[in-house]
């Protein structure tokens, strides 16, 4: 999906809303944990509830991959269930890779070709030769870590050189030559509030993507008012706040009422820069 396909998604349902898929066995709603495939079921319900709500969805391999084969399938079904019923949102798979530029060539090739997802999120630690295997693939795009959400973003990210730059600021300075607006966007924890405007001075057209409202406490507005550009720029996560609204059976309309919650908010905010 390329940029404007997405922010003509963005305005046309006026939501920036991510509904993040980081579906847990443990949290997964009794009723359906006689299923085949609960982990799967959970998700289809979900994406049905929300999908009006949202443009886009982030399973986080995390999830998945510690349930072996049978995890890898649930998501594999996920993947495959958005693109035939939901082929307009943008998928993300939040695998937070990056290594030497072969092994990183492989990554690409499972994200890009074998599940054929728009988007996945890429640590920038180990530089340019692991991170550019993922931006030669038309209409795919590179999330790249940039000041995350987390109370450890403060250990590295946070520190400047000697002239004054920090960590996270040179990360987004200098990928810049890697990839371009239409092909990478970073990731900006909404915990990081008037942060944003030290991002927009080093990224002032990027997209970014922004997880932490909700559970992690960062608030829609300070996120909007520091980070919002004229066509929106912003992707905003919410995982735990959405999907777990309820423990019960009727955890699909809990999760509608969190993310419709969310879009309305959003659209308010999308008010505001037309
Ligand atoms: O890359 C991410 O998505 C990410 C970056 C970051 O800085 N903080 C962060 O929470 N995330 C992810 O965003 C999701 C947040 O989930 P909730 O806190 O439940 O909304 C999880 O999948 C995290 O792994």
């Amino acid at each position: 999906m390329n940029r404007k396909q997405l922010v003509d998604q963005i305005f046309s349902k006026q939501s920036f809303l991510c509904v993040g898929l980081d579906t847990d066995i443990k949290k997964v709603p009794e009723c359906l944990l006689n299923n085949e495939d609960p982990i799967f079921d959970f998700n289809k319900a979900i994406i049905d509830a929300t999908a009006q709500y949202c443009v886009a969805y982030k399973p986080n391999l995390a999830f998945y991959e510690c349930m072996g084969v049978k995890g890898m399938i649930s998501f594999e079904r996920t993947i495959k269930y958005l693109k035939e019923n939901y082929p307009d949102h943008f998928i993300i798979a939040d695998a937070k890779r990056g290594d030497i530029g072969n092994t990183s060539s492989m990554y690409a090739r499972t994200f890009f070709e074998e599940y054929d997802i728009d988007s996945l999120t890429v640590a920038p630690y180990m530089g340019e030769d692991s991170v550019t295997p993922f931006l030669n693939y038309e209409g795919k795009w590179v999330i790249l870590l940039a000041l995350t959400s987390n109370k450890g973003s403060h250990d590295f990210q946070l520190t400047a050189d000697q002239d004054g730059e920090r960590l996270f600021e040179k990360v987004i300075r200098k990928s810049q030559a890697w990839g371009d607006e239409q092909n990478m966007m970073y990731v900006v924890g909404a915990t990081q509030g008037s942060m944003f405007q030290d991002i927009r001075k080093v990224a002032p057209n990027h997209f970014l993507l922004v997880p932490g409202v909700g559970a992690q406490g960062g608030s829609l507005q300070e996120v909007c008012k520091y980070g919002i550009i004229k066509d929106c720029g912003l992707l905003v996560n919410s995982s735990r706040g959405i999907i777990y609204a309820s423990s019960g059976s009727d955890f699909a309309e809990a999760a509608a009422i969190k993310a419709e919650a969310l879009q309305k908010e959003m659209a308010i905010e999308l008010n505001k820069i037309k």
